[in-house]
């Protein structure tokens, strides 16, 4: 089975848990958008849900794809969140914001009573931060000593760039309306020390390790469906 196969069957696995009633959590990445589409076709056939978006990406999708959305305001607490990530280990630990959603994912992962994360097998890893830089979102303000800092305790970052409708790349500006600094770590042995000395750093908004949030992880793999927790 190839990648996006493995996505596929693992983000539409997660579905089969959500029953009419739920608070819904939509994350976002290319693995959720499986997820949302079929979300889309079940509330089209009848589920009653409504869905809290972690982005502007995913709101979109949730629209085209006719899912009823709320806010926190109104809904401060889900019954489940389905999210995707970029690097996992075998605590359950994650790194997330290849999507650059990585503030409002975990908002939403803070109050949601269940977290599933869909991801495919490449996405497994032995050690935390060898195969994926971690996102840190920072405010632009005063960037460069932000990153300075940062980079004291990650030893390498790069402000992470997007193209613009110039056709030149710019910094990429979350839907937070900040910057994102993609850190090189060989390695995050303590993760939970390293989220919060970077959080505690002035101008870091939020870092991308997740640390105890997910109950379960569904891994599409070339033979099928893994899970861990
Ligand atoms: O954290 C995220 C977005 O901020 C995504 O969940 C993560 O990047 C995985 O995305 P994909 O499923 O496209 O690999």
């Amino acid at each position: 089975m190839n990648t996006e196969n493995q996505k596929k069957i693992a983000a539409e696995k997660a579905t089969e848990s959500i029953r009419s009633g739920m608070v819904v959590g939509l994350g976002t990445g290319s693995t959720v958008y499986y997820a949302l589409l079929k979300l889309g076709a079940m509330v089209r056939e009848g589920l009653d849900i409504v869905g809290i978006p972690t982005s502007a990406g995913t709101e979109k999708i949730a629209i085209a794809e006719q899912i009823p959305l709320a806010t926190l305001a109104t809904h401060p607490t889900l019954d489940l969140t389905i999210d995707g990530a970029d690097e996992v280990d075998k605590d359950l630990n994650l790194i997330k914001g290849g999507g650059a959603a990585l503030v409002r994912e975990k908002i939403i992962a803070n109050t949601s009573k269940k977290i599933l994360i869909v991801v495919d097998e490449s996405k497994v890893s032995r050690v935390l931060g060898t195969t994926f830089p971690l996102p840190v979102e920072i405010v632009r303000f005063g960037w460069e000593a932000t990153q300075t800092e940062v980079n004291r305790i990650c030893g390498e970052s790069t402000l992470r760039l997007a193209p613009a409708q110039d056709g030149n790349q710019h910094p990429l500006i979350t839907d937070n309306g900040n910057y994102i600094l993609d850190c090189h770590f060989d390695g995050i042995p303590a993760p939970k020390e390293i989220e919060l000395r970077l959080n505690n750093i002035p101008g870091v908004v939020e870092n991308g390790i997740f640390v105890n949030r997910a109950d379960k992880i569904i891994i599409g793999t070339s033979s099928g469906i893994r899970y861990m927790g």
